[in-house]
């Protein structure tokens, strides 16, 4: 719609601002995940961008190389829950409670959550025409050990196959809905932003920290979406009838050993032919140069130069930059 069609006819609405978003921390190799996840997205001729939400430990060369990979990079501040009561949540999910900055993004109207350990193999954009006032996300499964200190745990109960361990009467109403916090629809906005926040400072952690937060947070409004929109990799095993990997759209790649940056094949269950197949294609997109954004990134001189990034054995992105006949000013 051409700008002055909008001041001819005021009721003209715009369109809704949509964009993917993701969270990135620390100076490691989730960058790595995050770069893959942008091509990933590339690959399925997605419309929107993607935002990085970066904590300030992200140093400014892992900054480089998202933007030179097209992504919106937006520094964001570390959300602490309630002080020296911590101990409550598994330590390394602590640092997660920073994805509620994302609420803030008020510049768009609607935005799809992706971990950075999450591949997006078709086009998922029809997400942003979901119905609004809701928060989509996908369930979660309570069978791997982490779940272990839950009292679902403990009974063998998992909302994925409620019939196979009836929740005792004894303990009450069966627990609500839960999902899995690597992926969710939302609408960000600052009355919500600042509810989150002032919420979050009356709230003890418990173990999955931001995921429990959340999943108390929006009960009332959350809707499960199907599976195919955030295949929880436990899933595989745990419950197989529930899954039809080939209708898969996204994978999240948490079970312990499966980030495909730094995959060894090494840990529980990664022996297993879909896991090593999923995590050859989350490769084969990471190395796919046709789908670099731009495979530049600015030298200390200031000139663009071409980004060699490359696997290596340290699990670190090591952007030689060569001086090769370096293309014109992108
Ligand atoms: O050192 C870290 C740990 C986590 N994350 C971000 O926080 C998300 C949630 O952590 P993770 O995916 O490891 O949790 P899981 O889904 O495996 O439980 C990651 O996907 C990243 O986007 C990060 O950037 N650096
Ligand atoms: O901070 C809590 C995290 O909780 C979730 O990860 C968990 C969850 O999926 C469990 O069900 C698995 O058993 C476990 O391996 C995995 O780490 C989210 O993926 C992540 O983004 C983040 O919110
Ligand atoms: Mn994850």
């Amino acid at each position: 719609m051409s700008p002055n069609a909008i001041v001819s006819n005021p009721a003209a609405v715009q369109a809704p601002k949509n964009a993917y978003v993701t969270f990135l921390a620390g100076n490691g190799d989730y960058v790595k995940g995050v770069v893959g996840l942008v091509k990933g997205l590339r690959k399925a001729k997605s419309e929107y961008p993607l935002v990085v939400a970066v904590l300030p430990d992200v140093p400014q060369h892992h900054r480089q190389i998202l933007e030179s990979q097209g992504c919106i990079v937006r520094e964001i501040q570390p959300v602490h829950p309630p002080e020296n009561q911590t101990q409550f949540a598994m330590a390394y999910y602590v640092i997660n409670y920073s994805k509620l900055r994302i609420w803030e993004f008020v510049e768009y109207d609607r935005m799809v959550y992706l971990d950075g350990d999450i591949q997006v193999f078709d086009n998922i954009d029809h997400l942003f025409d979901l119905p609004t006032g809701y928060f989509y996300a996908v369930m979660d499964c309570f069978c791997e050990k982490t779940w272990s200190q839950s009292p679902q745990y403990k009974i063998g109960y998992c909302q994925q196959c409620p019939d196979k361990v009836q929740w005792p009467i004894e303990m009450g109403s069966p627990p609500p809905l839960y999902f899995n916090a690597g992926m969710f629809v939302f609408e960000p906005d600052l009355l919500t932003y600042s509810s989150l926040l002032e919420t979050l400072k009356v709230t003890p952690p418990t173990s999955f920290a931001e995921q429990d937060f959340l999943n108390m947070f929006f009960r009332k409004i959350y809707k499960p979406i199907p599976s195919v929109y955030n295949l929880v990799l436990a899933m595989l095993w745990r419950h197989p009838e529930n899954i039809d990997v080939d209708k898969v759209k996204v994978v999240h790649y948490c079970a312990a050993g499966s980030k495909p940056w730094r995959y060894t094949g090494k840990e529980e269950n990664m022996e297993r032919e879909d896991i090593k197949l999923l995590v050859k294609k989350w490769r084969d997109i990471y190395e796919d140069e046709s789908l670099d954004y731009k495979n530049v990134v600015k030298a200390e001189s200031g000139d663009l130069v071409p980004l060699i990034s490359e696997f290596s054995k340290d699990g670190v992105v090591h952007a030689d930059l060569h001086q090769r006949n370096a293309p014109s000013a992108a």
